[in-house]
């Protein structure tokens, strides 16, 4: 599939940014997927890396092809974190957590030295929302959170919001992360004011973490047929 090279390309162009000896964070997801696997054949060949997963999925993934893994109170310093996105636009803001990994993902490429994300061509935009923004909010009081997530999205001036509990995959039970925490997915069609808004969610107990990164990623790499082409901020 196309869109599978322009991912495959885009890993392959973050792998220039590995160097012996790294603290790597290991993202999560399709095009994150590429990055472990390109890793795990360097480790085969000798690369000197640690790394730290965002996901129970990625931590099985790293570990099932040898990829050094350690607990994270052990890591002192992360250099580098590759990464996917479900959406960036221009400035290299995102939304991320369509796999549900947003709360570790965020925490880990906040901890890091320089964030690196992969895309394939259909995740950029010019404006974010299109994609559902995913919030993560603890289980307790999690109806009367939501209502307060729909508000926050009225005032920060999304058009007819909608926020729906994301069930598991062909189930109707809720889906839960790897905290233990439920998904809302707001549709928003459009966010007039990302930054804004994500203040705004931050503030609104019951709130563990949002989709949205801002100001986050350093290096956004577009894959396509041939290659990928790099951004930097
Ligand atoms: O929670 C999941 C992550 O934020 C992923 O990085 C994101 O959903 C992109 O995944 P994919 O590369 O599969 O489109």
């Amino acid at each position: 599939m196309a869109n599978e090279h322009e991912k495959e390309n885009a890993a392959l162009a973050a792998m220039e940014y590995v160097e012996d000896g790294m603290t790597i964070g290991l993202g999560t997801g399709s095009t994150a997927k590429y990055f472990v696997e390109m890793l795990a054949d360097e480790v085969a060949d000798g690369l000197l890396v640690k790394c730290i997963e965002t996901s129970e999925q990625t931590r099985a993934l790293a570990s099932s092809l040898g990829v050094p893994l350690i607990p994270f109170e052990q890591v002192e310093r992360i250099h580098l974190t590759v990464d996917g996105a479900d959406e960036v636009d221009a400035q290299g803001n995102m939304i991320k957590g369509g796999g549900a990994a947003l709360l570790r993902e965020k925490i880990i490429a906040n901890a890091s030295d320089h964030m690196v994300v992969i895309a394939d061509p259909s995740k950029q935009v010019e404006r974010l929302g299109s994609f559902p923004l995913p919030v993560e909010v603890t289980p307790f009081g999690y109806t009367i959170t939501a209502k307060k997530v729909f508000d926050v999205l009225c005032a920060a001036g999304v058009d007819r919001p909608r926020v729906e509990l994301r069930k598991k995959p062909g189930s109707m039970e809720m889906l839960v992360t790897d905290g233990g925490n439920h998904i809302l997915d707001c549709h928003c069609g459009r966010i007039p004011d990302a930054e804004a808004l994500a203040a705004r969610l931050s503030n609104v107990p019951g709130v563990v973490e949002h989709g949205l990164f801002i100001g986050i990623a350093r290096t956004v790499i577009i894959g396509n047929e041939n290659g990928a082409t790099v951004f930097e901020f």
